[in-house]
């Protein structure tokens, strides 16, 4: 059994919507990032790649590559889910949390967690997504910009 972490920002800037769990949530403003900039996707792949101990998101995926602009985060983690296949482990369980003012996750946060687990081949029941805000306190809080986590277990299969 091993336990891995992850955490995300992206800086709000021009846009409709945010790619939050693989779902297009409307909203005031975009992300500024070189993907989709989906931050809950991001987030679990860090924390999948920190689980195995593969480094991060932005080591096998690089900023640097054109074949990752505009990228679908959905691609980073269903390729992370292969790696973790091929290692021999299962996931057990993802816990994710959402931080920002807005949008509001909640109302979207059963069709984030049927595409993450879609993605990684398991159960809904073992993905959690949730949020909170930082009661206006900080770069969120100021709505600059949202931020991940995620923590996940992953079991030998
Ligand atoms: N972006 C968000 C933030 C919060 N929620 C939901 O609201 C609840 C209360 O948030 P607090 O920060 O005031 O504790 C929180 O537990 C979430 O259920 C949300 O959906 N989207
Ligand atoms: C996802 C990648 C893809 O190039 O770029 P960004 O969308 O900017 O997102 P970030 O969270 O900064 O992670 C780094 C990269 O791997």
């Amino acid at each position: 059994m091993r336990i891995g972490q992850g955490f995300d920002v992206h800086a709000f800037g021009e846009g409709d919507h945010v790619m939050l769990g693989g779902v297009r949530v409307p909203h005031t403003h975009g992300v500024l990032a070189h993907s989709d900039g989906d931050v809950v996707l991001h987030a679990l792949c860090d924390a999948l790649l920190g689980a195995l101990a593969l480094g991060d998101i932005g080591k096998h995926f690089p900023p640097s590559d054109e074949k990752w602009r505009d990228a679908d985060s959905r691609s980073f983690v269903r390729a992370v889910a292969g790696m973790l296949r091929e290692r021999g482990y299962v996931l057990g369980n993802a816990d994710m949390t959402v931080i920002c003012e807005a949008p509001k996750v909640g109302p979207h946060a059963a069709a984030m967690r049927e595409i993450v687990a879609a993605d990684l081949g398991v159960d809904v029941d073992r993905i959690s997504i949730k949020a909170t805000t930082t009661e206006t306190l900080g770069f969120a809080g100021r709505r600059e910009g949202i931020a991940a986590l995620a923590t996940v277990l992953v079991l030998r299969a």
